[in-house]
């Protein structure tokens, strides 16, 4: 057997090759850094990165080594990212204001995130309904919208998880909010009672926010579908009196049901919060920040990380953790806090977060919706 000083030479050579290609990849990261600033691009591009992990991978000789691989890339990746973002330094792209253009949102017309749209851009601006969360997403991504509605939590059953791995996966900014109060209720058709229904059909939210109600009906179905509002148009269309939905009076109205059961949810105080995804930040003015990144698995990261919120005395108002399913037992952690993104405080603790952080993304900067 070689001596380990042998394999540690052989390391050390190995290294001395590796790290001069590493300036030299660095070096060209940072002109493509100088390129998007010119254009106002976004940083992030996730449909070149996977380009650059497939070709790593297929590079290989012991395809055994793909997922390290991987994991090697992505940490060279995350790195360049951070190299060009303090390169770019002020200059991430801008919305302008006001935010013009076409609206999508999820679900169908009545649904609580065409009320927050309203809400937001007015009930007159051009929308266009999304029937899946990822809906918004892609259309936001091929063009088809300049801006999506949806919702990312709920003050009684948390947060909307699908929302929060969508917005780390699209590299997306939010660009506003909304606060709704939200009644549920149990529609259905003309003649439809408490006695008639057997079924009820709505999104998750819609019977997990209405448990109570539905707990004192234990002989009722409960069909997860869609969204609320495209609950309510499945039961108008079937015309039966069994099926019920569980969907706004905005919805129960467009679709000429009636209110079986008002204000059916488990709290007095139930409210969702809505996000504006646009493809750049929102114009100057926002007193809001959100941030995604992961840690290493190891004591002291994330009170590493949080410090820095309290050295500044930044009042964070929000965390959120999301497993990261190629990695076991890894978190992706989500954070919102307040400040201004253009202040020295919040550049400063973005600087000290994405400097220990991997995968460290600015998600969003936009007015809070206050009560
Ligand atoms: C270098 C770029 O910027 C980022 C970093 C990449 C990299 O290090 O290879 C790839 C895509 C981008 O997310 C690029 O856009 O090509």
């Amino acid at each position: 057997m070689e001596d380990l000083a042998d394999y540690r030479r052989e390391i050390d050579e190995i290294d001395s090759q590796l790290i001069p290609l590493f300036e030299r990849r660095m070096d060209v990261v940072r002109e493509v850094a100088r390129f998007k600033k010119a254009r106002n691009m976004q940083v992030l591009q996730r449909d070149r990165e996977r380009v650059v992990l497939d070709k790593a991978v297929a590079r290989l000789r012991d395809p055994g080594y793909a997922a390290e691989a991987e994991r090697f890339m992505n940490a060279v990746m995350a790195i360049s990212r951070a190299a060009q973002r303090r390169d770019i330094g002020g200059a991430l792209p801008r919305e302008a204001a006001p935010l013009t253009g076409k609206v999508g949102y999820y679900g169908a017309p009545g649904s609580f995130s065409e009320q927050a749209l309203a809400d937001y851009f007015g009930e007159d601006r051009e929308r266009t309904a999304c029937a899946e969360f990822e809906d918004v997403f892609t259309a936001l991504r091929d063009g088809e919208i300049d801006y999506g509605v949806l919702p990312i939590e709920n003050s009684s059953t948390g947060a909307i998880t699908r929302v929060y791995d969508l917005l780390g996966g699209y590299g997306f900014f939010i660009v506003g909010e909304r606060r709704l109060r939200i009644h549920q209720n149990l529609v259905g058709v003309a003649g439809a009672t408490l006695d008639t229904v057997r079924a009820v059909y709505s999104h998750e939210q819609g019977l997990e926010q209405s448990s109570r109600f539905l707990a004192e009906h234990p002989g009722w179905e409960q069909a997860v579908f869609h969204s609320t509002a495209e609950s309510a148009r499945l039961v108008a269309a079937s015309g039966d009196p069994a099926k019920a939905a569980i969907a706004s009076e905005r919805a129960a109205a467009l679709y000429g049901l009636e209110i079986i059961a008002p204000a059916i949810e488990n709290s007095r105080h139930n409210a969702t919060r809505f996000i504006v995804i646009g493809r750049a930040l929102a114009p100057a003015g926002a007193d809001k920040v959100s941030l995604a990144f992961s840690l290493d698995n190891e004591s002291g990261t994330l009170y590493n990380t949080l410090r820095h919120f309290a050295d500044r005395r930044i009042n964070l108002v929000k965390i959120e953790s999301r497993p990261i399913p190629e990695e076991l037992w890894s978190y992706r952690f989500y954070l919102d806090f307040e400040g201004d993104v253009d202040s020295d405080d919040v550049r400063g603790v973005l600087a000290e977060i994405s400097a220990g952080a991997k995968d460290f993304r600015l998600l969003g900067a936009y007015r809070s919706d206050r009560d």
